[in-house]
């Protein structure tokens, strides 16, 4: 086998990025874009000892499966790495990953239900964070090819609100016409380095945040002044960042214009979000993945609840009224005061929110002599710590429920749970991320 040879292969199996599989002269063939049940025809890209890279030269034999979407090759090996697979077949992936996830575990007997499908398959995202860089001569928005900086610039982000896309180009505009220069990153020189824009489903105000190498600029406030002339936007901010760093945001945010945050809204409970602020992307999917996990909380009026991983309180807030009290903690402060003044914006009284790590303020809380009923975990993609796992064992809580945005992280800490006594049987995988290979899963452990 050498590289750029040509090969013939049966794809028969999607990897958990979502490349098709293929077995030849004994070592695993990934190759982008194809689908299980295709008959190719590929060029050999990069040859490692055990596996190898290809690309399609040609499909012999098309997967029924395959959709034949108008897209940019690089929004799909990029944004939208599923965008080729029919949607009910994309669901049927998400749950196979699960699956699989759990057979490795030797924890087979779990069910696994059907993917959760979303409300919107495209143009679901109410938040964008797009890169700005100097292409071709002129300050281009777009997003980084995969395992690159390299800028692809675009105006139709596909799983973005549209409205979002609007403002971004219109953003892009007003930059170009002042001359504002675009970050250099090998330099750390240039000016704008992200565009990030949120917009509020239930209410259409829209976020504009302008990450920035400095805290100042030429033009700034003509600039500020054009950008609140574009419809529906409500806010606009700065944020500083000046570090020679891939992190996206700046610690300091500056009000330019307008309010401080925007307001959407999660069933009947009204959140103010801050620009630092975590707010799951998909509005329309977000009730139905807290209905689901409330649902399996089983909550009563007499409950004391932990909302841990809170944001701005999202979860906690909604049950509030249903249970005697919340408590919850976050990491970000800013989310954590939106969390408390979101409390008090809905006249809740009984949910308090504190700012910290997780795997430091439930250690406390237990040494505290905290005693809880049931307690929400969604931490980020690495999951929980095994401090955090103890500490929240030690409350005794009669349910613990587990809301994952990568189900091999949940996987490991449910074994832990399963240690010490406390035990699950179901796993629900919702669809946050359509089109991309992302899994959200849902679970309930109950103490034996
Ligand atoms: C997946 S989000 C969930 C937020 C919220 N529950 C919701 O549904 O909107 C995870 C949150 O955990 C926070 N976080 C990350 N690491 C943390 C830690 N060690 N302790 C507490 N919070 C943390 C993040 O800032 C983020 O707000």
């Amino acid at each position: 086998m050498k590289k750029n040879e040509i090969v013939e292969l049966d794809i028969t199996d999607l990897s958990y990025e979502a490349m098709g599989v293929a077995h030849y002269e004994g070592m695993t063939i990934f190759v982008n874009n194809a689908l299980p049940g295709e008959k190719i025809k590929a060029k050999l890209l990069k040859i490692k000892k055990n596996f190898a890279f290809a690309k399609i030269e040609k499909i012999i034999k098309e997967s029924p499966d395959r959709v034949n979407v108008k897209l940019n090759h690089w929004v799909q090996t990029g944004l939208a790495s599923l965008a080729h697979i029919k949607y009910d077949k994309q669901l049927e992936f998400k749950r196979n990953q699960v699956v699989n996830l759990l057979h490795k575990a030797d924890l087979d007997k779990i069910e696994v239900g059907q993917t959760l499908p979303s409300p919107q398959e495209v143009g679901y995202r109410n938040k964008a964070q797009v890169p700005v860089r100097k292409v071709k001569g002129q300050l281009d928005i777009g997003f980084f090819r995969r395992h690159s900086h390299d800028l692809v610039p675009l105006t139709n982000f596909f799983t973005t609100d549209p409205e979002i896309d609007r403002v971004l180009v219109a953003v892009r505009d007003i930059l170009r016409k002042y001359n504002v220069p675009a970050y250099d990153e090998i330099h750390n020189k240039g000016e704008i380095r992200y565009l990030d824009v949120r917009r509020s489903k239930a209410t259409g105000e829209i976020m504009v945040i302008l990450v920035a190498l400095h805290k100042d600029f030429e033009h700034l406030q003509d600039i500020t002044q054009e950008i609140s002339q574009i419809d529906k936007v409500t806010s606009i901010v700065l944020n500083h960042n000046p570090k020679k760093t891939n992190v996206i945001l700046g610690k300091k945010d500056y009000l330019l214009w307008g309010e401080p945050q925007i307001t959407d809204k999660i069933g009947d409970v009204s959140f103010k979000i801050s620009p630092q602020s975590f707010f799951q992307i998909n509005s329309l999917q977000t009730p139905r993945l807290y209905d689901l996990a409330i649902q399996k909380a089983d909550l009563k009026p007499d409950d004391v609840v932990i909302d841990a991983y809170s944001g701005i309180g999202t979860i906690g807030l909604s049950v509030a009224k249903h249970v005697k009290a919340v408590r919850g903690m976050e990491v970000i402060k800013p989310a954590v005061d939106d969390a408390n003044a979101n409390a008090k914006l809905n006249g809740i009284t009984n949910a308090e929110y504190v700012v910290g790590k997780a795997e430091e303020v439930m250690p406390r809380w237990a040494k505290e002599g905290l005693k809880t009923d049931v307690i929400f975990v969604d931490p980020p993609r690495k999951g929980l710590t095994p401090e955090f796992i103890d500490a929240a064992v030690e409350t005794d809580p009669k349910k613990i429920v587990y809301i994952s945005c990568n189900p091999a992280t949940m996987v490991r800490d449910l074994q832990l749970f399963q240690e010490q006594g406390y035990d699950f049987n179901e796993i629900d995988p919702v669809d946050m991320f359509p089109q991309t290979p992302h899994v959200e899963a849902v679970t309930v452990l109950e103490k034996k």
